[in-house]
């Protein structure tokens, strides 16, 4: 069967003002689709625009140009009743759990808020679906009584996701949801999340800039690089061999998912290039190992070069469909 696109980004562009007048480009030109059902994992270093990706997505984040179409309809320039509406099916979970719940409000009321401000759903209701989410999260439903400092990093997370759930979501865009958390604790959270998606059908962008973390999680791999996205794969073709030098150096760099042997292993250096001034022709060229002069002057395009598999790449470490070469 072929799977429905629930999330299709088009040309997609966030900016900010930077010091000194000048543009910071976050987001630059993305072209992204996410099929129902499915966790896309979001990787690159920090500071390459995966945050503000998610975040515009869900309009957190208002994009300064292109369009987010969800189930078909673009969501770009709803307002008002219509956009409240559609912003319950899209949900966040944020990273920092602690900076994102009200301290002096109970974990129910918490939990509460999105379905009662955006569903419109009656207080009983609200009540029952509160108390049967903090036993599916693991809190059980006395939790609900209580504040949020009374809760671990770990516990505080899966309030967090109780929260992102409460108003039924189609769509969850998770930013580094266990960065913030004992390596002990991650791997208990994203099983949670794992169980979650399965049970309620979610799809989800999944934010991390931890290859180890996204492998236990995702479908699909994006990989992104200075605003821009530069590879997607299925999860086992990318930690099979990414077909893009950056995925190669970002893969390369985790010795425990790496397949190269010790000796082949490819650093990654130099700095993340400034995203108001990226440089010219490929923007991975200042620091690519496989640089030629084309990769200096000529920006190359996302293509697919094998079936489910794109890249940003003149000359892609994989072969590629149809060429003689
Ligand atoms: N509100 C803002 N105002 C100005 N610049 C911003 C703003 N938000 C993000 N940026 C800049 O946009 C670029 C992308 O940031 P973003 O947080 O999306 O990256 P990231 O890959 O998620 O990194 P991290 O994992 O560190 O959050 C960075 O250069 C950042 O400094």
């Amino acid at each position: 069967m072929k799977p429905t696109p629930l999330m299709e980004i088009e040309s997609l562009r966030v900016e900010f003002a930077g010091s000194a007048g000048r543009r910071v480009r976050a987001v630059r030109d993305v072209d992204l689709t996410i099929y129902e059902g499915e966790t896309l994992g979001l990787v690159g270093e920090s500071g390459c625009g995966k945050s503000t990706l998610g975040r515009a997505m869900v309009r957190v984040t208002e994009p300064t140009g292109g369009a987010i179409r969800y189930l078909g309809k673009d969501i770009t320039k709803l307002r008002g009743t219509v956009f409240r509406k559609i912003r319950a099916d899209l949900q966040m979970v944020f990273q920092d759990p602690f900076g994102s719940l009200n301290p002096r409000r109970s974990i129910a009321d918490i939990v509460a808020e999105p379905l009662l401000r955006a569903r419109g759903t009656g207080k009983d209701e609200a009540r029952k679906i509160v108390d049967d989410l903090l036993d599916q999260v693991g809190l059980g439903r006395e939790a609900g009584t209580r504040k949020p400092h009374e809760f671990s990093g770990g516990q505080r997370q899966r309030i967090g996701i109780a929260r992102a759930l409460a108003p039924s979501p189609r769509f969850v865009v998770a930013d580094e949801p266990v960065s913030a958390l004992d390596v002990s604790i991650q791997a208990q959270v994203i099983n949670l999340l794992s169980d979650l998606i399965r049970e309620r059908g979610l799809t989800m962008l999944f934010i991390s800039h931890d290859l180890g973390v996204v492998r236990h999680i995702a479908d699909r791999i994006a990989v992104m690089y200075l605003g821009q996205i530069i590879e997607v794969a299925s999860r086992d073709d990318f930690f099979a061999g990414p077909a893009h030098p950056y995925g190669e150096a970002l893969l390369s760099s985790v010795p425990a998912l790496s397949k190269q042997p010790r000796r082949d292993r490819i650093e990654l250096t130099g700095e993340l290039p400034d995203p108001a001034d990226p440089p010219a022709g490929c923007t991975f060229h200042t620091r690519c190992r496989y640089a030629t002069d084309v990769c200096r002057t000529d920006a190359p395009v996302l293509r697919e070069v094998q079936p489910g598999r794109e890249v940003r790449c003149h000359l892609p470490l994989i072969p590629v469909k149809g060429s003689t070469s």
